[in-house]
């Protein structure tokens, strides 16, 4: 509710109550033991009403919650104003307040046809018959370079919003793609990213993306330029710039202005935040990469998804219930961080998106009414491909003293059944196994009856397991680009269900803009000590050390 700070909803006071009367009771070996229904209470199957085939499970049995308490939960979804404002999202309201824009991400998949009256979202076939033309030519060959060969690679150059969607999504996707067509993402202002990239690339056969919602991020434009002059470097001629640059972009002069014509420009708007874009014309290195048909079907599995969070009743909505059980653990049990563990190595950039995604969204401490909250918002999303994570940090998960919820996400086939799908037996018997462990542990009667009596009293207590530690699974049939495009609509709208509780604006990035303006005042300090004026002395001292053991 606009104005409201969440710890004053009734529901966030009865929840707290709860929670300090409860949380010590909440045993999940005894939860599940005095209700042999609890997994079927506490799992939904989603079936896309488009498309049968894009289904998966949400089992959130392993959670710390009885019906009493996710009631609750949804009580405060009611009293936060939810509904209202996810309204709002699908008509475009300008709920992005602080810079009075709509925010509809949805209207760039909307194939119900809704009515949202916002200037540019009419536009949006007109974009995607652009990038389906141009995908076209470009994977057939049609499209030549300025020696008259076909495209072998592209290079999508951009950053934040503009790489890691489309990244993670042409890591998802591999087995629907092109392999002639090589791919790079250069996104680091680091030389050593374009540098390591373009010592690949042949300039008769490389298609450069310049992906920019603004076309004033720095990072990208000097990355770009530096590509523009290594192209012209062999190309010599300007005039062929037209055949090996195109640029996403909602500002035109700016493209135009690089020296890019709006002919080879993909054109999305203001109301597309940059976190939120892949759908946008940031996919067309996606496009490119899998075919239009495919990244279609991407939009349409993440339409299904916007559909079931827009239509679905609370207690039942997907984005609604991950986004409760976060709240729980963030706001009452005080877990400070959020873990995405997909157990699909083509899922491993999955966590990689959604720190943007997430932390840009809901990393904020004050309300959209300007108040300081008095409560957590935003958790830090992280994770890491199975079974990798279990050789790396699992052992925290397990035995460390912080709780960290996870989401285990995993195909129940695999696209590489090689050994007769040997591996992926292996990889789901994890997938499985890793839950229950962290769920149920290992009791100390456990462990001494396997140590015997004689056991030292300090191992016995080291190899002990708590157990107790909630998490989701979501299983789905195949790693599809409509069920990957489902999966992401499910967190994009968690993250706005949180945010909406929360009471913050979770489509502003406000957060970004000091470290930049520090960086541009500091770059014109570094040529030399006399320069180094205006900050404290380990920022001077740092700059100074530079400078003395600088090259370049
Ligand atoms: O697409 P662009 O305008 O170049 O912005 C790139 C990224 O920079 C930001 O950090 C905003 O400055 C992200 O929000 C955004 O995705």
């Amino acid at each position: 509710m606009p104005g409201t700070l969440a710890s004053e909803y009734t529901a966030w006071k009865k929840l707290q109550q709860i929670y300090d009367e409860q949380h010590s009771k909440l045993v999940l070996k005894d939860l599940f033991a005095q209700d042999p229904d609890r997994f079927s209470k506490f799992s939904k199957e989603y079936v896309s009403k488009d498309d049968p085939a894009t289904t998966f499970l949400l089992d959130y049995s392993k959670n710390l919650v009885t019906e009493t308490i996710l009631n609750a939960l949804f009580e405060l979804v009611r009293e936060a104003g939810v509904e209202q404002e996810r309204d709002a999202l699908f008509s475009g309201k300008h709920i992005n307040t602080s810079e009075d824009r709509a925010v509809l991400h949805v209207a760039l998949r909307n194939f119900s046809g809704w009515k949202i009256p916002e200037p540019g979202v009419e536009d949006v076939p007109k974009v995607l018959d652009h990038i389906r033309s141009f995908t076209n030519a470009v994977r057939s060959g049609e499209w030549k370079g300025y020696t008259g060969k076909p495209i072998k690679s592209i290079v999508n150059i951009g950053i934040g919003g503009s790489d890691l969607g489309p990244v993670m999504v042409t890591e998802a996707l591999k087995p629907y793609s092109k392999r002639d067509l090589e791919a790079y993402f250069v996104s680091n202002i680091d030389g050593t990213h374009i540098a390591e990239t373009l010592r690949v690339c042949d300039p008769e056969t490389t298609l450069f993306i310049i992906a920019s919602k603004t076309f004033t991020t720095q990072e990208t434009i000097t990355n770009a330029e530096s590509a523009r002059e290594w192209f012209l470097g062999h190309a010599k001629d300007k005039a062929h710039v037209a055949k090996h640059f195109v640029a996403l972009s909602t500002n035109t002069k700016a493209v135009t202005g690089f020296g890019i014509s709006a002919d080879n420009m993909f054109q999305f708007w203001d109301w597309v935040g940059g976190r939120y874009s892949l759908w946008s014309a940031i996919g067309l290195s996606i496009a490119l990469v899998i075919g239009y048909e495919n990244f279609e079907a991407l939009l349409r599995g993440a339409h299904g998804m916007d559909k079931h969070f827009r239509e679905t009743p609370l207690e039942s909505n997907l984005p609604v219930i991950l986004a409760v059980l976060g709240i729980w653990y963030n706001d009452f049990y005080g877990a400070q961080t959020h873990c995405l563990l997909p157990y699909d190595q083509y899922l491993h950039k999955f966590a990689d998106y959604f720190q943007q995604g997430d932390m840009e969204s809901n990393g904020k401490f004050v309300t959209k009414s300007g108040q300081r909250v008095n409560y957590q918002t935003g958790p830090i999303i992280w994770g890491a491909a199975g079974t990798n994570g279990q050789h790396s940090f699992y052992q925290l998960l397990h035995q460390g003293t912080k709780l960290v919820p996870a989401d285990f996400l995993a195909p129940a086939t695999t696209h590489n059944p090689i050994a007769n799908s040997k591996h992926h037996r292996i990889l789901l018997s994890n997938f499985f196994a890793q839950p229950e462990a962290l769920a149920f542990g290992k009791s100390e009667e456990q462990v001494r009856a396997e140590l015997g009596t004689s056991a030292p009293e300090p191992l016995v207590k080291s190899k002990v397991f708590e157990g107790n530690r909630p998490s989701n699974s979501i299983l789905f049939p195949l790693l599809t680009p409509a069920t990957l495009g489902a999966l992401i609509a499910l967190y994009e709208h968690k993250i706005f269900v949180q945010g909406a509780i929360w009471g913050i604006n979770s489509y502003d990035q406000m957060g970004v803009e000091l470290g930049k303006v520090l960086a541009k005042a500091i770059l014109a300090q570094l040529e030399k000590p006399s320069d180094v004026k205006g900050h404290d002395s380990s920022t001077a001292g740092l700059i100074h050390y530079y400078q003395k053991y600088r090259k370049e």
